[in-house]
């Protein structure tokens, strides 16, 4: 009983945390190999409508200008069947009440997100099952309250739609695609419609500003895993772009946001400007080396120099939100930051999601309606939110921006082949394992400690 216990603890610990042993970089553009390759656009051609099952259109690019962030290729392959993709790549989200769980479950089943010993990663399946049936009561509720399911992909299409034709006011004519890593459209899918559209070189842009391993660098981690695996991928010319926080057209736009916002209240000068990012465990920074917490730092520094240039002198706080699970996160917490402002006597608040350019559960719900009640009861009473990003003009054309000047970095991906993986298409071992991994998972799981770790945010 005393070694179940034991055992329940030393796997507590490490669910929700991290996988990843590699220190990410500051680097914002990744160069994936070093088969170089250099262009210059010559000519632009009209492209149709982003289709994300069935992009339009054969687009040739050639002679380009890029305004004032032009950049200049020189065109030593075949230029006229040069055809330039973007991939955005995001989270995905439940499209109805119907998908929550088997959302949830392709979410707890990234080794990037529930971390296992070496041991136990057989029982990675079985508890992402398990933890998904727990979690989705509480989950359905939340997307119940915000129409239904999630936006996330509405919003990311707009965006992608959006950024082709930002893209081509610049001449640059693309193909957007997007890839949602838990929910469709899957990464998977948008890297067939790459292959059938015969793209020639692609920029791949993950939709959060800064890297974590549990966002960037699991999509990129899949992505790569595809690529490896095919001779037409692996040798296509991609240029990575792992964070883009500090670029100046995103913090102009968030503090046009931001000042906005502030102009909405009786006296915004007496206004807290209140941070709220998503939350990561501390594992993975501490022990990961996830830089996630120091770019996120970074991010608002840039943003509050940005808004005092202006003239904006507000009191400024930063707190993490959306913990899940038996470990400790990054604090301070969202919820026991607001408790406390009220408290001190603050009267005006002005919440801002900052690790996330679209609407989400997590702003729509969790912020608009936990985190505002929670305030107003702390004695808080003046309230307001900034909107996450979208399509604002100025964002979009910053990421055409950044897409133009990734175009250069673009190198083949040829990594060896990671034999691991295979273990994973074997039907037998993955019979095996789940059967033996469900009878563990479930004796393990089923403490009172973890059932309500995953149910409540709270333990
Ligand atoms: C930068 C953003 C995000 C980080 C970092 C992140 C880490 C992270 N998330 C979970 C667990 C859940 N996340 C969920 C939803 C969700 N997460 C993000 C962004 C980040 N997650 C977004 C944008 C969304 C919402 C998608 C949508 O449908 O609108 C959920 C599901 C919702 C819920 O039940 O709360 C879970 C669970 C972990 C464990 C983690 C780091 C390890
Ligand atoms: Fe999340």
């Amino acid at each position: 009983m005393l070694k179940l216990g034991c055992l329940i603890d030393r796997l507590g610990s490490h669910i929700v945390s991290v996988s990843c042993q590699s220190s990410e970089g500051l680097n914002n553009v990744n160069r994936v190999s070093s088969q170089a390759l250099a262009y210059t656009v010559r000519e632009s051609y009209l492209c149709g409508p982003v289709q994300r099952r069935n992009p339009a259109g054969i687009c040739a690019a050639g002679v380009a200008t890029y305004g004032e962030n032009a950049v200049e290729y020189e065109s030593h392959a075949q230029a006229a069947e040069d055809k330039v993709g973007v991939l955005l790549l995001n989270l995905g989200g439940p499209d109805t009440l119907h998908d929550v769980q088997p959302f949830l479950f392709n979410l707890f089943a990234d080794p990037d997100i529930i971390r296992l010993p070496r041991l136990f990663r057989f029982l990675q399946w079985p508890l992402a099952k398990l933890i998904s049936v727990v979690r989705a009561p509480k989950s359905k509720e939340g997307y119940a309250a915000i129409g239904g399911g999630s936006p996330l992909r509405k919003i990311t299409d707009e965006q992608a739609q959006a950024l082709k034709t930002a893209l081509e006011a610049k001449n640059l004519p693309v193909n957007v695609y997007v890839g949602m890593r838990y929910w469709y459209p899957f990464t998977e899918e948008a890297v067939q419609q790459i292959k059938r559209d015969r793209i020639t070189r692609l920029v791949v842009l993950p939709l959060y500003p800064q890297f974590s391993i549990s966002t960037t660098g699991s999509s990129i981690r899949v992505l790569q895993n595809i690529f490896r695996e095919d001779a037409y991928l692996s040798r296509l010319p991609v240029s990575i772009i792992r964070s883009w926080y500090q670029r100046e057209g995103y913090v102009n736009s968030m503090a046009d946001l931001i000042q906005k916002e502030l102009g909405k209240f009786q006296k915004p000068e007496e206004v807290m400007i209140f941070f709220s990012a998503h939350g990561v465990p501390v594992s993975y920074v501490e022990k990961a080396g996830d830089p996630y917490r120091d770019q996120m730092e970074e991010c608002i520094y840039l943003i509050m120099q940005r808004l005092k240039d202006r003239g904006i002198n507000n009191d400024h706080t930063l707190a993490y939100q959306s913990r899940v699970g038996p470990v400790k996160w990054l604090k301070p917490y969202t919820d026991e930051v607001l408790v406390e402002l009220g408290q001190k006597g603050v009267k005006s608040l002005l919440a801002i999601p900052v690790s996330f350019v679209s609407e989400h559960i997590e702003t729509l719900e969790e912020i608009d309606m936990e985190y505002k009640e929670l305030a107003l009861e702390s004695g808080i009473e003046n309230w307001g939110r900034v909107p996450a990003l979208n399509c604002t003009p100025s964002f979009i054309t910053d990421l055409a921006d950044a897409v133009i000047e990734a175009l250069p970095s673009a190198l083949a991906m040829s990594a060896p082949k990671n034999i691991s993986q295979e273990d994973d298409h074997n039907p037998v071992r993955y019979a095996i394992k789940m059967f033996f991994g469900s009878i563990l998972a479930f004796v393990l799981f089923f403490s009172p400690r973890m059932i309500n770790a995953f149910r409540n945010q709270l333990f």
